[in-house]
């Protein structure tokens, strides 16, 4: 099979830097990832591309997207649920809007297990991202242990169904099924299992927020992606990118994953 190209879902490939790269670290990267990308000649309008600095990275890197032009998108790697006021170390949506962030991750399992993210706080970030004009990027996955005691769709799905709880069907948001078991670990999953997962998490797009929605959203797969397997999950019809981690760091490697068509022929 081809690769998924529904015209309703330009690709997204997102790298999500973590706490990695300072603000001088990131003007070099991002610099350096355009140029690469502009050498092969990507075509940004085809497969978009996006990256996820730390906060203190972010008035950099806008400084830089906007002075030189580059069709890079950036976005946030959390946010409050609130607005502004005695929230100390949080950082709002309005501020991030400023920032001329489009995007910003909620809910990637890391702030789930590291910070005791429950769905409902991260209900409230997505209409947090959606009120301040910014795309949610929802992210959903099961651990081993939900894996092996509920399969892998039950606790994705949940998770989704909660985190959608008062949003509109007219928002814009992108999910992204990361199984935790997959993240850093080199063991990624394969397409078929992916797929599986992606296709529940369109019925639950389908059923709350309706078909339109279901079918004008895209549904990113995470966890150990890089060059030599992207292709994998760019043929399925349900994925419709990735969210990068670790291979997000490496120019070559993150460059190749964007330009996964190369890998499928195209
Ligand atoms: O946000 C990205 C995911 O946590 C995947 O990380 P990874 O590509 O290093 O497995």
């Amino acid at each position: 099979m081809a690769v998924n190209d529904n015209p309703r879902r330009t690709p997204l490939i997102a790298g999500n830097w973590k706490m990695n790269l300072d603000h001088l670290q990131a003007i070099a990267f991002v610099q350096k990832l355009a140029w690469n990308l502009k050498d092969a000649k990507h075509d940004f309008s085809a497969v978009e591309v996006a990256v996820f600095p730390p906060f203190t990275d972010l008035r950099s890197v806008q400084t830089l997207v906007s002075a030189d032009k580059l069709p890079l998108a950036y976005g946030a790697q959390d946010l409050s649920a609130q607005d502004s006021g005695a929230y100390t170390g949080e950082i709002s949506g309005g501020f991030l809007s400023q920032l001329e962030c489009q995007y910003v991750l909620i809910g990637h399992s890391e702030r789930r297990t590291l910070h005791g993210e429950d769905d409902e706080q991260v209900a409230a970030k997505v209409k947090a991202a959606l009120k301040h004009n910014l795309v949610p990027i929802i992210c959903v996955g099961e651990t081993a242990a939900d894996l092996e005691l509920h399969g892998p769709s039950a606790v994705p799905v949940a998770q989704l169904k909660a985190a959608l709880s008062g949003v509109s069907n007219a928002a814009d948001i992108v999910v992204a099924y990361e199984p935790v078991w997959a993240i850093g670990s080199g063991q990624a999953a394969t397409p078929e299992q992916a797929e599986q997962v992606a296709a529940q998490l369109r019925n639950v797009l389908k059923d709350t927020l309706g078909e339109d929605v279901a079918a004008r959203t895209r549904i990113l797969y995470g966890g150990s992606v890089k060059g030599v397997n992207i292709a994998g999950y760019m043929r399925e019809p349900n994925l419709d990118g990735a969210l990068v981690g670790g291979a997000s760091l490496d120019i070559d490697e993150f460059s190749s994953i964007v330009r996964f068509q190369k890998h499928v022929g195209l």
